[in-house]
């Protein structure tokens, strides 16, 4: 079990924030190494297949900073396996891939993987997708539940990703909040019985990261975006960064 939860920063609402113009800041590359200097360990990025907020160049020129001057950080890659993703990652070749059932049309991701029904499915993405330098992670309803991750660890994936959006979602309902971190913690506890690790992510924030860290311990990485940015905003990026990076050392 890894010792302490890495912090991968989202940079989709930069580039989201980017391409309101025809102009080239906020800079991605730029906010990427700002976050990695202040203590982030990866950088995220879900490119979904109309470029309206990570492009394919963003992914290109990422990967080629990660490589040149981060060569320790993790680039987890997220997204639909479309063929056009699966060859996107294949030319980037990053650490970690993490494949998420989102439809095109969809506002943000807001759903894990049908693990039992799409097994077949998800089990030959994984083995094209799976190198020894790169694993591989499949988005998780929050109440998979044992079944639920016994049908994924069985398509040979490396961790699940656990949705926290509902998790996010009941800031102002202290008693649904705790539901969801049964449920969180339920299926976390089952994907590291089956030796899968777990990564976590949507809708974390400052607020309710320690809560979830209390629930959920053993998370190998979290990913953020909406809220760090939001944070960001007020603060900086790179005093957001130390923030998230101190609430996950506890
Ligand atoms: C899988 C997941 O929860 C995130 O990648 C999320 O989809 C971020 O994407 P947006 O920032 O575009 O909502
Ligand atoms: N993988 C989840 C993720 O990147 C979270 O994004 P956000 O909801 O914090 O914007």
């Amino acid at each position: 079990m890894p010792a302490m939860t890495l912090l991968s920063v989202n940079l989709n609402a930069v580039a989201q924030l980017r391409n309101r113009r025809d102009l080239p800041w906020p800079s991605v590359t730029g906010i990427a190494r700002i976050v990695l200097d202040a203590g982030a360990s990866g950088i995220t990025v879900h490119p979904r297949p109309d470029e309206r907020h990570i492009r394919r160049t963003d992914v290109f020129e990422l990967a080629a900073l990660l490589r040149s001057d981060y060569p320790k950080a993790e680039f987890n890659i997220e997204g639909y396996p479309s063929e056009d993703f699966l060859e996107l990652v294949e030319q980037v070749n990053p650490q970690q891939v993490t494949l998420v059932p989102d439809d095109p049309a969809q506002a943000t991701s807001d759903h894990g993987w049908d693990f039992a029904g799409k097994g077949n499915y998800l089990t030959s993405i994984v083995q094209r997708m799976k190198r020894p330098d790169r694993r591989i992670s499949l988005f998780c309803d929050p109440d998979a539940g044992a079944n639920g991750i016994a049908a994924a660890k069985a398509t040979g994936a490396d961790r699940v990703e656990l949705f926290t959006g509902p998790y996010g979602a009941c800031f102002d309902d202290v008693a649904q909040a705790e539901r969801e971190l049964a449920a969180l913690a339920d299926t976390s506890r089952a994907a590291l019985a089956a030796g899968l690790d777990v990564n976590a992510g949507h809708d974390l924030t400052l607020e309710n990261l320690p809560a979830f860290q209390a629930a959920v311990p053993g998370a190998a990485e979290v990913s953020i975006g909406h809220g760090i940015t939001a944070d960001a905003l007020l603060m900086g990026f790179a005093e957001a960064t130390r923030r998230y990076v101190a609430v996950l050392a506890g």
